[in-house]
């Protein structure tokens, strides 16, 4: 009896623990299942967080990058005065990118005229005139003048005044008309009913000339810097005059608002031997560069130097800048 009351109460002991076990069991896997997820969202929080970082460090550097060109936009030009509609001019500068016509869409845009400047980049440069870039006044066209622009024809059809930029060389054999680039030479009628303006322009120098195109100043001053000798051609006996590019594009100005319609000289007068100005250049750059001298070029002009009465009388215009600006920097 008492062994059968004694089995009945462990096996009750024994259910209650059971039960007891089973639910700390239940209870103990629901928590580790629970502990699970918990764990599970939290490393999907992380990775999710560590993603958003790598983003962000890939996405910063860009909007860095957006920041800067926005401020490019905005970016600021040279002055520009402000014209009224009536005395605003809409002009078409062929070879605007090249050594004197972008110094000429430079004058131009800052006294507040519209500019289109049509250039091959044959011998321009476009960032010659990239600071104009964007600015509602000026427009950039890339195109070979040696293909028919019909600029007389729009000139006629708009009333348009035609600058056409002639060399100095037409003292010499042909007469040559280029326009403010050296390709699209031709010979030259105006056409009728079309009001031109010639310049005829002497030896030129400034910031923004070609480094290679083989003339006297380049030469001399890129042989100077690399310390090569400054080839004379000839005795350099002969000589030139040369004018400051600010210059020839304040006298090219003038000649456009005057009534001259014949051709009208603009250089400056002031003369040197080649060798002198190898020797000014030399001494200016401070090199120790030798002077030599070379056989003499074919058909070489002796001496040139304008005669700029003209211009003076008819256009109230003179060179201001003399021979000692020749380090001058843009
Ligand atoms: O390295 C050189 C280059 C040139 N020279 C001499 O320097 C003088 C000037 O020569 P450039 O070539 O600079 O210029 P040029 O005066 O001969 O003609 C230039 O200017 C006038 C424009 O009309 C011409 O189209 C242009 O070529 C010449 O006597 C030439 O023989 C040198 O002694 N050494």
């Amino acid at each position: 009896m008492v062994s059968k009351a004694l089995l009945r109460l462990v096996s009750a002991i024994n259910r209650r623990r059971m039960k007891l076990l089973l639910v700390i069991a239940v209870v103990a896997y629901v928590a580790s299942v629970w502990g699970n997820l918990v764990n599970m969202r939290s490393i999907q929080e992380n990775g999710e967080l560590k993603i958003e970082s790598k983003i962000e460090e890939i996405v910063e550097p860009l909007r860095e990058k957006i920041r800067d060109l926005e401020k490019s936009f905005t970016q600021k030009y040279p002055p520009v005065k402000f014209l009224s509609e009536k005395d605003r001019k809409r002009i078409l500068i062929t070879g605007g990118a090249g050594f004197v016509g972008s110094h000429l869409t430079d004058k131009l845009m800052m006294d507040g005229h519209e500019v289109t400047v049509v250039d091959n980049f044959f011998t321009g440069r476009k960032r010659n005139v990239e600071h104009w870039i964007g600015h509602e006044n000026f427009e950039l066209i890339n195109h070979d003048v040696v293909e028919p622009l019909y600029i007389e024809g729009l000139a006629k059809r708009v009333g348009a005044r035609l600058l056409l930029a002639s060399t100095s060389e037409v003292y010499g054999d042909s007469f040559l008309v280029v326009g403010l680039s050296t390709v699209g030479q031709a010979l030259y009628h105006a056409p009728e009913g079309v009001e031109v303006r010639v310049a005829r322009i002497f030896n030129t120098f400034g910031p923004r000339m070609h480094m290679n195109d083989g003339r006297v100043v380049s030469n001399f001053i890129l042989q100077a810097l690399q310390g090569e000798p400054l080839t004379v051609y000839g005795s350099g006996s002969q000589t030139r005059a040369f004018q400051y590019v600010s210059d020839l594009v304040n006298g090219l100005v003038a000649l456009m608002n005057s009534n001259v319609s014949s051709p009208v000289n603009l250089g400056n007068p002031e003369e040197h031997t080649i060798l002198e100005f190898a020797q000014l250049i030399k001494n200016l750059v401070g090199s120790g560069s030798e002077i030599q001298f070379l056989s003499e070029a074919q058909d070489d002009p002796q001496k040139r130097k304008p005669d700029i009465k003209k211009a003076k009388l008819m256009l109230g215009w003179e060179p201001v800048t003399s021979h000692s600006v020749f380090g001058h920097q843009d």
